[in-house]
Protein backbone atom coordinates (compact mmCIF):
# COMPACT_ATOMS: atom_id res chain seq x y z
CA UNK A 1 0.00 0.00 0.00
CA UNK A 2 2.90 2.48 1.11
CA UNK A 3 6.42 2.07 0.86
CA UNK A 4 8.68 4.99 1.82
CA UNK A 5 12.33 4.46 0.88
CA UNK A 6 15.14 6.70 2.31
CA UNK A 7 13.19 9.46 2.89
CA UNK A 8 14.95 12.60 4.87
CA UNK A 9 12.92 15.65 5.46
CA UNK A 10 14.55 19.13 6.49
CA UNK A 11 13.13 22.59 7.43
CA UNK A 12 16.32 24.78 6.57
CA UNK A 13 19.77 22.56 8.43
CA UNK A 14 17.19 20.91 10.41
CA UNK A 15 16.55 16.94 10.05
CA UNK A 16 13.19 16.16 10.92
CA UNK A 17 13.13 12.90 8.91
CA UNK A 18 16.36 11.07 8.90
CA UNK A 19 16.56 8.08 6.19
CA UNK A 20 13.02 6.81 6.92
CA UNK A 21 12.04 3.18 5.57
CA UNK A 22 8.82 2.01 6.23
CA UNK A 23 5.78 -0.39 4.55
CA UNK A 24 2.77 -0.14 5.29
CA UNK A 25 0.45 -2.97 3.91
CA UNK A 26 -3.17 -2.92 2.56
CA UNK A 27 -5.37 -3.58 5.11
CA UNK A 28 -3.41 -2.67 7.85
CA UNK A 29 -4.15 -0.55 11.09
CA UNK A 30 -1.15 1.15 12.20
CA UNK A 31 -0.52 3.60 15.15
CA UNK A 32 1.75 6.42 15.11
CA UNK A 33 3.07 7.58 18.20
CA UNK A 34 6.27 9.95 19.17
CA UNK A 35 6.27 13.16 21.66
CA UNK A 36 5.67 17.07 20.48
CA UNK A 37 7.52 17.61 17.19
CA UNK A 38 9.29 14.39 16.65
CA UNK A 39 7.84 14.81 13.09
CA UNK A 40 4.41 12.48 12.95
CA UNK A 41 2.20 15.43 10.91
CA UNK A 42 5.01 16.43 8.92
CA UNK A 43 5.42 12.19 7.76
CA UNK A 44 1.40 12.19 7.32
CA UNK A 45 1.90 15.37 5.46
CA UNK A 46 4.17 13.81 3.19
CA UNK A 47 2.23 11.55 2.21
CA UNK A 48 -0.74 13.22 0.94
CA UNK A 49 1.44 15.64 -0.77
CA UNK A 50 0.20 18.82 1.81
CA UNK A 51 4.13 19.51 1.63
CA UNK A 52 6.75 17.84 -0.42
CA UNK A 53 10.96 19.04 -1.31
CA UNK A 54 12.20 15.42 0.23
CA UNK A 55 14.83 13.41 -0.26
CA UNK A 56 14.24 9.74 -1.13
CA UNK A 57 10.86 7.91 -2.28
CA UNK A 58 7.27 7.48 -1.06
CA UNK A 59 5.29 4.80 -3.30
CA UNK A 60 1.57 4.39 -2.97
CA UNK A 61 -0.01 1.38 -4.49
CA UNK A 62 3.40 0.96 -6.47
CA UNK A 63 3.61 4.84 -8.23
CA UNK A 64 6.06 7.45 -6.63
CA UNK A 65 3.35 10.16 -5.25
CA UNK A 66 4.74 12.84 -7.11
CA UNK A 67 3.96 10.71 -10.66
CA UNK A 68 0.22 10.99 -9.74
CA UNK A 69 -2.31 14.13 -10.31
CA UNK A 70 -2.98 15.13 -6.35
CA UNK A 71 -6.71 14.75 -7.15
CA UNK A 72 -5.57 10.80 -7.60
CA UNK A 73 -3.90 10.61 -4.88
CA UNK A 74 -6.39 12.34 -2.41
CA UNK A 75 -8.89 9.94 -3.91
CA UNK A 76 -6.88 6.62 -2.63
CA UNK A 77 -5.63 8.94 0.68
CA UNK A 78 -8.42 10.43 3.04
CA UNK A 79 -7.58 12.30 5.86
CA UNK A 80 -8.49 13.51 9.15
CA UNK A 81 -7.76 15.53 12.12
CA UNK A 82 -7.73 16.94 15.41
CA UNK A 83 -9.82 19.93 14.75
CA UNK A 84 -11.88 18.13 12.68
CA UNK A 85 -12.01 21.20 10.08
CA UNK A 86 -15.28 20.62 8.57
CA UNK A 87 -17.13 23.72 7.07
CA UNK A 88 -18.94 25.49 9.58
CA UNK A 89 -21.42 27.60 7.08
CA UNK A 90 -22.06 24.03 5.57
CA UNK A 91 -24.76 21.25 6.66
CA UNK A 92 -23.41 17.81 7.97
CA UNK A 93 -24.49 16.37 4.61
CA UNK A 94 -23.06 19.44 2.58
CA UNK A 95 -19.82 18.66 4.62
CA UNK A 96 -19.74 15.34 2.98
CA UNK A 97 -20.85 15.35 -0.50
CA UNK A 98 -18.27 18.31 -1.08
CA UNK A 99 -15.60 15.69 -1.05
CA UNK A 100 -17.32 13.68 -3.60
CA UNK A 101 -18.00 17.03 -5.59
CA UNK A 102 -14.54 18.24 -5.48
CA UNK A 103 -13.71 14.45 -7.11
CA UNK A 104 -15.87 15.16 -9.59
CA UNK A 105 -18.40 12.68 -9.20
CA UNK A 106 -21.97 12.68 -9.70
CA UNK A 107 -24.54 13.50 -7.00
CA UNK A 108 -26.70 10.42 -7.64
CA UNK A 109 -23.40 8.48 -6.63
CA UNK A 110 -22.51 10.20 -3.70
CA UNK A 111 -25.34 11.16 -2.04
CA UNK A 112 -26.24 7.40 -1.30
CA UNK A 113 -23.01 6.83 -0.54
CA UNK A 114 -22.92 10.02 2.00
CA UNK A 115 -25.98 8.44 3.84
CA UNK A 116 -25.26 4.89 4.30
CA UNK A 117 -21.81 6.18 6.00
CA UNK A 118 -23.49 9.03 8.44
CA UNK A 119 -26.28 6.13 9.50
CA UNK A 120 -23.48 4.18 9.63
CA UNK A 121 -21.42 6.25 12.34
CA UNK A 122 -24.94 7.11 14.08
CA UNK A 123 -25.61 10.45 12.50
CA UNK A 124 -28.98 10.26 10.78
CA UNK A 125 -31.21 12.60 11.31
CA UNK A 126 -28.17 15.04 12.02
CA UNK A 127 -27.86 15.70 7.89
CA UNK A 128 -29.13 18.96 8.10
CA UNK A 129 -27.30 20.64 10.96
CA UNK A 130 -24.35 22.75 11.01
CA UNK A 131 -21.06 22.01 12.69
CA UNK A 132 -21.66 23.88 15.88
CA UNK A 133 -24.95 22.32 16.75
CA UNK A 134 -22.82 18.90 17.39
CA UNK A 135 -20.57 17.41 19.86
CA UNK A 136 -16.83 17.23 19.25
CA UNK A 137 -17.55 13.15 18.73
CA UNK A 138 -19.78 14.04 16.65
CA UNK A 139 -18.13 16.63 14.33
CA UNK A 140 -15.24 13.92 13.94
CA UNK A 141 -17.79 11.19 12.98
CA UNK A 142 -18.56 13.98 9.98
CA UNK A 143 -15.08 14.23 9.19
CA UNK A 144 -14.48 10.73 8.98
CA UNK A 145 -17.26 9.92 6.75
CA UNK A 146 -16.01 13.00 4.61
CA UNK A 147 -12.96 11.07 4.44
CA UNK A 148 -14.35 7.81 4.04
CA UNK A 149 -16.60 9.14 1.10
CA UNK A 150 -14.58 8.19 -1.80
CA UNK A 151 -13.84 4.69 -0.99
CA UNK A 152 -9.89 5.95 -0.42
CA UNK A 153 -7.60 2.71 0.52
CA UNK A 154 -5.89 4.68 2.91
CA UNK A 155 -7.35 6.59 5.97
CA UNK A 156 -4.70 8.89 7.33
CA UNK A 157 -6.23 10.11 11.07
CA UNK A 158 -3.50 13.03 12.72
CA UNK A 159 -4.29 13.01 16.52
CA UNK A 160 -8.21 12.13 15.66
CA UNK A 161 -8.87 11.96 19.50
CA UNK A 162 -7.05 15.43 20.65
CA UNK A 163 -9.86 17.38 21.38
CA UNK A 164 -12.23 14.65 22.60
CA UNK A 165 -12.73 13.11 26.15
CA UNK A 166 -11.00 10.10 27.44
CA UNK A 167 -14.54 8.31 26.75
CA UNK A 168 -15.62 9.93 23.32
CA UNK A 169 -12.07 9.16 22.44
CA UNK A 170 -12.79 5.60 22.76
CA UNK A 171 -15.37 5.09 21.16
CA UNK A 172 -14.00 7.17 18.08
CA UNK A 173 -10.88 4.64 18.11
CA UNK A 174 -13.60 1.76 18.32
CA UNK A 175 -15.61 2.90 15.36
CA UNK A 176 -12.41 3.40 13.42
CA UNK A 177 -11.11 -0.22 14.14
CA UNK A 178 -14.59 -1.38 13.11
CA UNK A 179 -14.60 0.75 9.62
CA UNK A 180 -11.34 -0.15 9.33
CA UNK A 181 -12.40 -3.90 9.27
CA UNK A 182 -15.56 -3.39 7.44
CA UNK A 183 -14.74 -1.26 4.92
CA UNK A 184 -11.11 -2.98 4.37
CA UNK A 185 -9.26 0.65 4.85
CA UNK A 186 -5.95 0.76 6.05
CA UNK A 187 -5.39 3.24 8.65
CA UNK A 188 -2.38 5.17 10.46
CA UNK A 189 -3.43 6.90 13.33
CA UNK A 190 -1.73 9.43 14.97
CA UNK A 191 -2.08 9.60 19.10
CA UNK A 192 -0.03 10.22 22.02
CA UNK A 193 -2.27 8.06 23.98
CA UNK A 194 -0.91 5.33 25.46
CA UNK A 195 -4.41 3.97 26.75
CA UNK A 196 -5.68 3.72 23.44
CA UNK A 197 -2.52 1.38 22.65
CA UNK A 198 -3.30 -0.79 25.18
CA UNK A 199 -6.77 -0.87 24.74
CA UNK A 200 -6.55 -1.16 21.07
CA UNK A 201 -3.65 -3.53 20.16
CA UNK A 202 -2.42 -2.74 17.25
CA UNK A 203 1.08 -2.44 15.28
CA UNK A 204 2.58 0.61 16.46
CA UNK A 205 5.82 2.83 14.55
CA UNK A 206 7.64 5.45 17.03
CA UNK A 207 8.95 8.65 15.99
CA UNK A 208 12.47 9.54 17.63
CA UNK A 209 15.04 11.65 16.56
CA UNK A 210 13.66 11.40 12.69
CA UNK A 211 13.77 7.55 13.11
CA UNK A 212 10.43 5.56 12.57
CA UNK A 213 10.71 2.56 14.52
CA UNK A 214 8.63 -0.33 15.82
CA UNK A 215 7.31 -0.22 19.01
CA UNK A 216 7.92 -3.37 20.59
CA UNK A 217 5.86 -3.91 24.02
CA UNK A 218 7.69 -5.47 26.61
N1 LIG B 1 6.71 24.72 7.96
C1 LIG B 1 7.65 24.49 8.87
N2 LIG B 1 8.79 25.18 8.87
C2 LIG B 1 9.77 24.94 9.77
N3 LIG B 1 9.70 23.99 10.73
C3 LIG B 1 8.59 23.25 10.77
C4 LIG B 1 7.51 23.46 9.86
N4 LIG B 1 6.52 22.55 10.14
C5 LIG B 1 6.97 21.84 11.19
N5 LIG B 1 8.20 22.24 11.57
C6 LIG B 1 9.01 21.68 12.67
O1 LIG B 1 9.16 20.30 12.45
C7 LIG B 1 9.13 19.57 13.68
C8 LIG B 1 8.13 18.45 13.56
O2 LIG B 1 6.82 18.99 13.49
P1 LIG B 1 5.53 18.08 13.42
O3 LIG B 1 4.35 19.00 13.38
O4 LIG B 1 5.69 17.10 12.33
O5 LIG B 1 5.60 17.33 14.83
P2 LIG B 1 4.57 16.37 15.54
O6 LIG B 1 5.29 15.14 15.95
O7 LIG B 1 3.36 16.19 14.66
O8 LIG B 1 4.18 17.22 16.84
P3 LIG B 1 2.83 17.31 17.69
O9 LIG B 1 2.67 16.01 18.40
O10 LIG B 1 3.11 18.44 18.65
O11 LIG B 1 1.71 17.63 16.75
C9 LIG B 1 8.78 20.60 14.76
O12 LIG B 1 9.96 20.91 15.47
C10 LIG B 1 8.28 21.80 14.00
O13 LIG B 1 8.60 22.98 14.64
Amino acid sequence: MIRIDNLTKQYGNRTILDDVNLHIREGEFVFLQGRSGSGKSTLLKLLYRDIGDYSGQILVGGTPIEQMPKYVLRRKIGVIFQSFELLERKTVFENVVLAGEVQGKASKLIEPEAMRLLERVGLKGMEQLFPEQLSGGEQQRVAIVRALLNRPSLLLADEPTGNLDSETAEQMLKLLKELHEEEGISMLVVTHSEHLITQFPSRTLKMDNGKVREYART
